[in-house]
């Protein structure tokens, strides 16, 4: 059992008044030791400085003078508001830190996604505005990732090499405190998370314009490990290359799914240039480097990446394409109320028998949000099925139709639950 600390003794949970909030505000009290505070005092009144009238006799300089006395008192406001937040930030650090002894304590894993997502869900509903819910979710994000490392620090495997679709999701869901490492292949990152070399992995399972990644889908039957989350990601490609001129390309690279988002457009744009599949698009990027009549599809960060110039952007055949993403790990979640649930099974060789999986899951009223069959590799003819389901089927209210599935279903493999994703938009700046 942790021994209580004195220094934490603020962040206890029993000074929290009747709404919750701490008996005295967090920021009002005593403040970080390491903080340098600009001022010692807070402005007498924040979010108050009024601009003073100015005088028709003044003259410009007057008058400007005047604006940069009143553009620094404005600035002394944000500097007061700053050690504020400082002072609540490492607040919560500390308060993180101790949740994260705790869990080690008992065995329990870092990463939470449905508190995560309750606790963003919470914060925009009751966000006052002016801030958008946007930037609040990108904050809070960033305020995760580096909660979640405190506690652990957490390694992160993704198809690479960096720059690839998947490290642009896993930022932008997990944050910038965590490290993510780079693997040359969908199979290397489901065998590191099995392993237990890193904590979680992030792998791309389905494209709206382009169905499934078989691929991640096959992996799932051959590894021991579960999806924790997923999140839906807009997709959009441009057109990267060291020439500066369209006419001057005349071979494109990239992934395969790239590829074929964008095949229209290449075809209407750059009907005679060869189009080479490679094995993801950061490579495709790092493939141009030096070859100046050569493009590559991708996102448009990695033209900075690899010195690059947007030769195109918005170039997917369809505007709205998504990806959706999910996060693997070697154990099951078991946190909060998940809303999903994904499976794989085979039926037995006989009519009816998946009519009969799909007649229980419809009696016990689950909604089936997404079938697929993938050929079982081990037998030619012979396939197994992935399906979502939007129920948490691990919960005790699903236990006889739970085992009603098992008995209809030749093998069946619950591949974990886990809360619904957000979309995030990785063209963000
Ligand atoms: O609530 C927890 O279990 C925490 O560890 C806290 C916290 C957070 O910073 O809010 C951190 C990591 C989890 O993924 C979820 C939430």
């Amino acid at each position: 059992m942790e021994m209580p600390e004195m220094p934490d003794m603020p962040e206890t949970p029993g000074k929290v008044d009747k709404a919750g909030k701490p008996a005295k505000s967090a920021a009002s009290g005593q403040r970080e030791k390491s903080a340098q505070p600009v001022q010692d005092q807070a402005p007498a009144q924040v979010e108050t400085a009024v601009r003073p009238e100015q005088p028709q006799s003044q003259s410009q300089g007057q008058s400007q003078s005047a604006d940069q006395k009143f553009l620094a008192a404005v600035r002394r406001e944000i500097d007061w508001v700053d050690e504020e937040i400082l002072s609540l930030l490492n607040k919560r650090a500390r308060i993180s830190k101790r949740v994260g002894r705790l869990k080690a304590g008992s065995g329990d894993p870092v990463f939470k996604p449905t508190r995560e997502k309750k606790l963003l869900d919470r914060l925009t509903a009751m966000n006052p505005g002016p801030l958008p819910n946007e930037h609040l979710r990108a904050i809070y994000r960033e305020i995760m990732s580096s909660s979640r490392s405190l506690q652990r620090p957490q390694k992160i495997v993704y198809l690479g090499p960096e720059g690839t679709f998947s490290h642009l999701a896993a930022m932008e869901y997990l944050g910038h405190s965590v490290e993510y490492l780079p693997k040359a292949n969908f199979e290397a990152v489901f065998a590191a998370v099995s392993r237990g070399e890193a904590e979680l992995g992030v792998i791309p399972l389905e494209n709206s314009l382009e169905g499934s990644v078989g691929q991640s889908l096959d992996l799932f039957h051959r590894h021991d490990v579960f999806i924790q989350a997923e999140l839906f990601c807009r997709i959009r490609h441009a057109l990267l290359s060291k020439a500066m001129r369209m006419e001057d390309v005349s071979v494109v690279y990239s992934h395969p799914q790239p590829l074929a988002q964008c095949a229209q457009w290449l075809h209407a744009n750059l009907p005679n240039a060869a189009l080479i599949p490679l094995e993801s698009t950061a490579a495709a990027a790092r493939t141009v480097v030096d070859k100046p009549g050569a493009a590559a599809v991708g996102q448009s960060r990695l033209a900075e990446m690899h010195g690059l110039s947007v030769l195109a952007s918005g170039i997917e055949d369809a505007p709205d394409n998504w990806t959706r993403f999910c996060i693997i790990a070697a154990s099951r979640l078991a946190d909060g109320q998940p809303d999903k649930t994904s499976i794989l099974f085979t039926t037995p060789d006989k009519p009816g028998a998946l009519a009969a999986v799909l007649a229980t899951l419809a009696e016990a009223g689950i909604n089936m949000s997404k079938l697929e069959s993938r050929p079982l590799k081990s037998e030619k003819w012979k396939y197994v099925f992935f399906a979502d389901l939007e129920c948490d089927l691990y919960a005790e209210e699903h236990k006889k139709a739970l085992a009603l599935l098992r008995e209809k279903c030749h093998t069946l493999r619950l591949l974990g639950s886990y809360p619904s994703g957000p979309k995030l938009d990785l063209n963000r700046e």
